[in-house]
């Protein structure tokens, strides 16, 4: 996409998402990225590291990397809570989980990627969401510059205050290229963040019965 065209679209949110059936009005849209002036920065990176920011393999390179950031950085101005919104009344009040949902975030520390699993668990209390929302729930809290940590709590207090859930688990699982490409080069090190809320943190049995179902198979 042109950079002209993503920035129409940030600022004709309703027009854009009227345009096309395939839009997906519930994917995170770049708000308030502005463009050109990243384009500006990494000609100067380029320029800084000895390269010739105008030869031709590089003359798309900033205004690629500019969109880069935009998709990256997507969920930064958004609410990811609003997926939460829309809840069935169910009497169903055991555990439901959602193994395995595959994330892409940038660590704030380096801004390079780190990718793994998000698995979320939660006790409904007479409420339940539908199940890709905390998908998207992950997927627009991932598209931040952050910490794994705040990453794992954002998403368990996202679940626990919208869906006023009894309890909330969530395990994230990552591999850093920060420190898998760079630095102390260790491939393969892989980091578990958990953010326990509620009954799952309060009661050690509840506890060790969802980390059972989050670990099964693993
Ligand atoms: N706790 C935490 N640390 C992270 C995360 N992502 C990256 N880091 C770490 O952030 C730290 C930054 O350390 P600094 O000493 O300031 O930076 P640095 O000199 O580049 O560190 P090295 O990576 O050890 O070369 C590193 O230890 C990274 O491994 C994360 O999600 N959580
Ligand atoms: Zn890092």
């Amino acid at each position: 996409m042109e950079a002209s065209a993503l920035s129409k679209s940030n600022n004709q949110d309703d027009n854009h998402r009227g345009a096309s059936p395939y839009v997906d009005r519930n994917e995170p849209r770049p708000q308030g990225v502005d463009l050109k002036r990243i384009e500006a920065a990494v000609r100067e990176i380029l320029d800084a590291v000895g390269e010739d920011p105008d030869r031709e393999g590089l003359l798309e390179t900033p205004a690629r990397v500019a969109r880069m950031y935009a998709e990256m950085f997507a969920g930064l101005k958004h609410d990811a809570g609003r997926h939460l919104a829309k809840v069935f009344t169910e009497k169903y009040d055991e555990i439901v989980l959602v193994r395995d949902i595959s994330f892409c975030s940038m660590c704030e520390h380096h801004l390079l990627p780190f990718t793994g699993t998000a698995h979320i668990a939660y006790l409904p209390s007479g409420k339940v969401v539908g199940l890709s929302k905390l998908a998207r729930v992950v997927e627009e809290v991932a598209r931040r510059p952050q910490v794994q940590e705040r990453m794992t709590e954002t998403v368990a207090d996202l679940i626990e205050q919208r869906l006023e859930a009894r309890g909330v688990a969530v395990v994230c699982e990552a591999t850093h290229s920060c420190m898998t490409m760079r630095g102390v080069r260790k491939p393969g090190s892989l980091c578990i963040t958990s953010s326990m809320r509620g009954v799952f943190r309060d009661d050690s049995s509840s506890r060790a019965e969802v980390l059972g179902l989050i670990n099964r198979g693993a």
